[in-house]
């Protein structure tokens, strides 16, 4: 695998507490890893600095041949070529198609250009229908679909998803999940989905990291992982045996 990340002797604390201690992560390019774990475990933090909205103490962590841990500001295209997702997304003033034009407009794509993959991706998430509707009246689940149109619709290199299907029903689990399969197939985009959905990381990672108290015990190809971890926590984890 070639990797999109490379982590090296990364640390993180809070008030003098380590929250995240990671000797060495590589995260596949091109593919959707899994980053399953407890609360509390990291995975979120570990996000937050592989998006650069959160700086690690100490560490490296190397996108696209740069350092990210030092000196890579809020516009840098490198972070430009990285969307995230949050598990209660705000949506934007203006109508559901402008929050998704959004992503382009600030990337200064031509007005034809907005259009084609705007309407290309309202096509998809199955909301062609309420395209011009306020998106401030529609709901959780049209919302988080649209937050994550939002932020594939630039073809980002990187998709840094956390949580995305909680609390969303069946349906728009199905949609969300086809939509990232899109971005990994069609965008060849990089996935980095958290999740606490098991079954979910097992149908649609190639890759899954297993983090208990800021560390990463596990981590490799996802039919390994789900069916023959190297390590009884992450067997205890997996099953739902792990009391923590
Ligand atoms: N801004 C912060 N200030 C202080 N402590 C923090 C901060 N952000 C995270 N923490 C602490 O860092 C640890 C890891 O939190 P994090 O949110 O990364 O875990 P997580 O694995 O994503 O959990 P969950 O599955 O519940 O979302 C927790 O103990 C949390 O309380």
């Amino acid at each position: 695998m070639s990797p999109v990340f490379e982590i090296q002797g990364l640390v993180k604390g809070f008030n003098g507490k380590t929250v995240l201690d990671i000797e060495h992560l590589s995260i596949g390019s091109k593919a959707v890893t899994a980053i399953i774990g407890p609360s509390g475990a990291g995975k979120s933090t570990l996000l937050s600095i592989l998006n650069g909205l959160m700086k690690a103490d100490v560490g490296s962590l190397i996108f696209e041949g740069q350092d990210m841990i030092e000196g890579v500001k809020l516009g840098d295209p490198l972070r430009r070529s990285m969307a995230m997702v949050f598990q209660n997304p705000v949506m934007f003033q203006g109508t559901v198609y402008d929050n998704i034009a959004y992503s382009l407009k600030i990337r200064k794509a031509p007005e034809n250009d907005i259009k084609e993959k705007v309407n290309e991706i309202l096509e998809l998430i199955g909301l062609k229908h309420i395209a011009l509707q306020k998106a401030g009246t529609i709901s959780g689940g049209e919302a988080q679909r649209i937050a994550l149109a939002r932020a594939m619709v630039f073809r980002p290199k990187v998709l840094l998803l956390d949580e995305p299907t909680a609390s969303l029903d069946p349906a728009n689990v199905m949609q969300i999940e086809k939509l990232i399969v899109h971005a990994k197939k069609e965008f060849g985009t990089s996935v980095i989905l958290v999740t606490h959905n098991m079954f979910q990381a097992r149908r649609l990672a190639d890759y899954t990291v297993f983090m208990l108290n800021g560390n990463i015990v596990e981590s490799g190809d996802n039919e390994r992982i789900f069916t023959n971890p190297a390590n009884e926590k992450t067997k205890a984890f997996i099953s739902g045996e792990m009391v923590y």
